[in-house]
């Protein structure tokens, strides 16, 4: 198989909280990963790791070639005052990868006004979501990390997040979700769940 992330004998503790112990896992390019977890198990903190916003306690983290990664973690950050548009274009920029058609039409999907004249600090939980995962998939990234992607989302835009994940996979895309939500329109290649800081995979 073609790994493309190798995760080998990580700990991160935050002082004397082991949030994550000895978690071991490898992910294959085109493979769609499920991690269930309740709130608190470290989540996040295992997609932070991932994206080097923090730094492991020990243990290693290697992506086997250069991919470009698309993440949606926690509460996705944007410029308040400024509008969907201004943002996307903005956080495109750091990576010039503004593709103008592939926002709209992404925007399209989860029907979202590209044009929208309002200042995102003003959005509803939903449509800050939608913007987050547009985000995550707009520069068409190769690896996308998705933390509680759905949440917030009604069932329209939860169809159109499904559409988008098997499309992405479709065409060779990496992908994980992690969640306490179930996604049983997805088919999942490995599914594992993060309990008192570790990872079992399940049949
Ligand atoms: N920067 C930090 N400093 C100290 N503790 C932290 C920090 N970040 C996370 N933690 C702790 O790590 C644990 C896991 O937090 P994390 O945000 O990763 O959980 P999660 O599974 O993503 O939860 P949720 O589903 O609620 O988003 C929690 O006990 C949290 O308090």
């Amino acid at each position: 198989m073609n790994a493309t992330l190798s995760i080998r004998n990580l700990y991160k503790s935050f002082k004397k909280n082991d949030v994550l112990k000895n978690l071991n896992m490898t992910v294959n390019k085109g493979e769609l990963i499920y991690i269930h977890g309740i709130n608190g198990c470290g989540k996040s903190t295992l997609f932070k790791l991932i994206t080097d916003i923090i730094k492991p306690t020990s243990g290693e983290i290697v992506f086997s070639a250069d991919v470009r990664i698309g993440a949606l973690i926690e509460n996705p950050g944007f410029l308040e005052n400024q509008t969907l548009k201004f943002n996307l274009k903005f956080l495109a920029d750091f990576n010039k990868a503004y593709d103008k058609n592939r926002i709209i039409a992404l925007c399209n999907l989860f029907q979202l006004d590209f044009d929208n004249k309002e200042k995102i600090g003003k959005y509803s939980v939903g449509m800050r979501q939608k913007a987050g995962i547009i985000q995550a998939f707009m520069e068409n990234q190769d690896f996308i990390l998705l933390d509680e992607p759905t949440r917030g989302l009604d069932t329209a835009s939860i169809q159109a997040f499904n559409e988008l994940i098997k499309k992405s996979i479709q065409a060779n895309k990496t992908i994980i979700i992690a969640a306490h939500d179930t996604f049983d329109e997805l088919q999942f290649d490995r599914k594992y769940e993060l309990k008192d800081g570790y990872l079992h995979e399940h049949n």
